[in-house]
């Protein structure tokens, strides 16, 4: 990618040095959060480039919470918490979710008082049912997947500080959105929402998920290497997650491998690559912060938007 004019670009040795000295060693028990979810992630990056980013967050909330109580005193209102709304975007495959999770666990390691809670936008996606009758299954994950309405209201209700807030939830397994299930969203300080479409303008909405967060993130990397990282999930999950009889892939998991690498590889390149091209990639110079990575999920430059 070509260096958007608007951003301070970053190698990830410059980067490491910035806030190194007020940051606080992880204690073993976060190490071991953190292995416990993802053990392939470099412990190098969290240090040289997830603390800093953390620490980055903590001003920004700071600022934030600073100028709602500038504003509830210029409208003579009483001050209340707001929760600060940080969005997650990128490809699918792309480290969205790992990278959300290990935000959580440092920002709750650095920020013990601090209530902070994760979602995914999976959740809004329309249900199976949903998706065939609008004759879109094959285009699950674009713009027209999600139920965009009540993803907005949701946001809403979380930010307005009301209690127990509901969002459906999306199961890999059965490939569906399950039915009476929620995760509960109750006044958290931080909300973590990561989806493909957190940084998207969808045509036929006038309010976009990005009015109500705070700190923006795009997960970058060469399609190739994504496309490969999906493909590798798909490999592993085939071992694992993918051996229970509930799961939507079991039938192809017993199969022949191959055949059902190759239905991965159509998959990657009938949906989710167009998808990027169309409408994922072109929200990444929306976004606060831009972490590119190379092989092996490795960072390699850090882009701070200037204004
Ligand atoms: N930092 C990382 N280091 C090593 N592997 C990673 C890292 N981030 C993601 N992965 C792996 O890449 C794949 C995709 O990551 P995931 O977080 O599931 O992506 P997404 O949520 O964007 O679909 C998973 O197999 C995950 O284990
Ligand atoms: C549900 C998703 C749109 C969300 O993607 P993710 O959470 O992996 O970024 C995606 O996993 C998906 O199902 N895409 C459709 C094609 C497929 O990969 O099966």
């Amino acid at each position: 990618m070509a260096n958007p004019i608007n951003y301070y670009t970053f190698k990830k040795d410059e980067w490491k040095n910035f806030y190194h000295t007020k940051s606080v060693p992880l204690t073993k028990e976060s190490l071991k959060q953190i292995k416990a979810f993802n053990d392939q992630i470099s412990l190098q990056d969290v240090k040289d480039v997830y603390i800093p980013i953390v620490h980055l967050l903590d001003l920004c909330t700071q600022n934030f919470n600073e100028w709602q109580k500038t504003k509830t005193q210029f409208l003579d209102k009483e001050n209340r918490k707001v929760p600060f709304i940080i969005g997650i975007s990128g490809s699918v495959a792309v480290g969205k979710s790992t990278t959300a999770r290990l935000l959580e666990v440092l920002l709750s390691h650095f920020f013990p008082e601090k209530k902070v809670q994760l979602i995914t936008t999976d959740g809004f996606l329309y249900n199976t049912k949903e998706l065939e009758r609008r004759g879109i299954m094959q285009q699950k994950g674009f713009p027209e997947s999600y139920d965009m309405k009540a993803l907005i209201n949701f946001l809403n209700e979380v930010k307005s500080g009301q209690h127990n807030v509901k969002a459906p939830v999306y199961s890999h397994e059965v490939y569906d959105i399950i039915p009476n299930r929620y995760d509960i969203i109750d006044r958290p300080d931080i909300l973590i929402i990561e989806g493909i479409n957190t940084l998207q303008l969808p045509s036929n909405q006038q309010i976009y998920v990005s009015d109500f967060t705070d700190f923006s993130i795009y997960i970058d990397a060469a399609d190739d290497l994504i496309e490969k990282w999906y493909l590798d999930r798909f490999k592993k999950l085939m071992d694992t997650a993918f051996q229970n009889p509930s799961n939507h892939y079991y039938e192809l998991a017993h199969s022949n491998r191959d055949k059902a690498v190759q239905m991965a590889k159509d998959v990657w390149q009938s949906i989710n690559l167009p998808n990027l091209k169309e409408n994922i990639k072109p929200t990444r110079t929306r976004a606060d912060l831009i972490i590119h990575k190379g092989e092996e999920h490795r960072i390699d430059n850090i882009l701070l938007r200037k204004y």
